[in-house]
């Protein structure tokens, strides 16, 4: 599980969260929602401890990030980090020098799920098969918990299918997921749990099933009753 819990953060004097506490359980899709500034990244990037908080704690399985976490976290960001001159088989050897958890076997098969050439270089990619890419070299990676930020950003409605399958599919296992999204129309049937945002504090966090059938409500539902009151 990764446990947020009453974390601050500022950047100069604006403060970004103010306060945030949720959980993600392994096993399950959890999807951040907010408007755009809201905080959603600089929360992922606080998880994976690639920028400092100010207060609060975040564990991962009972443990505050270290070294050694990194074989067992892994984060999506929503641009490709490969060098644009790779073909898509050279990405898969930077990864499998770098991590440890790299799975040639997984990241093969998300290369035929996809339909993606391994001889495509990444610069003539098109925006959702870069997004694919991106999405694959993440995914085949054998970790615990997996954070996407934006996966749907910019794609085209088949692309944004094909990669919401891909949480229905065995690639995802019994893997813990971060998400945020703007789509969430697209990924509604996919998700566990909603965290939603603003202004640097969570308004409410709850299970999608529980909210469906004990409420009769969708997240849309929840979501207009909280932002919209
Ligand atoms: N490195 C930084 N320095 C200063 N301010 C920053 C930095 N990173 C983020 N911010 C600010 O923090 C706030 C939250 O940014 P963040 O990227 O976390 O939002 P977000 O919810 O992910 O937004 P979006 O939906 O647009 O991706 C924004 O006001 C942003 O300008």
């Amino acid at each position: 599980m990764i446990e947020i819990k009453d974390v601050t953060k500022k950047f100069g004097r604006k403060k970004v969260l103010k306060g945030v506490s949720f959980t993600a359980e392994k096993g399950q899709i959890t999807c951040l929602i907010g408007i755009n500034g809201v905080g959603k990244t600089t929360i992922m990037k606080a998880i994976m401890a690639l920028t400092p908080i100010n207060s609060g704690e975040i564990l991962i399985d009972g443990e505050k990030i270290h070294k050694g976490s990194y074989e067992k976290i892994t984060f999506i960001p929503d641009t490709i980090t490969m060098l644009p001159q790779m073909k898509i088989r050279d990405a898969f050897v930077f990864m499998a020098d770098f991590y440890d958890s790299w799975n040639q076997k997984r990241a093969t098969e998300l290369l035929q799920f996809f339909k993606l050439n391994e001889t495509d270089r990444i610069s003539e990619l098109s925006k959702g098969n870069t997004a694919k890419v991106n999405l694959l070299l993440g995914l085949a990676l054998d970790v615990d918990y997996v954070l996407m930020d934006e996966p749907f950003s910019g794609i085209d409605i088949f692309s944004r299918e094909q990669i919401a399958n891909v949480f229905t599919s065995h690639l995802i296992e019994n893997r813990g997921v971060i998400i945020t999204t703007h789509e969430i129309n697209d990924i509604e049937h996919l998700v566990d749990k909603v965290v939603l945002l603003d202004e640097g504090v969570v308004l409410k966090e709850f299970e999608v099933e529980e909210v469906r059938e004990n409420e009769g409500k969708s997240v849309i539902d929840v979501m207009r009753e909280v932002y919209q009151g």
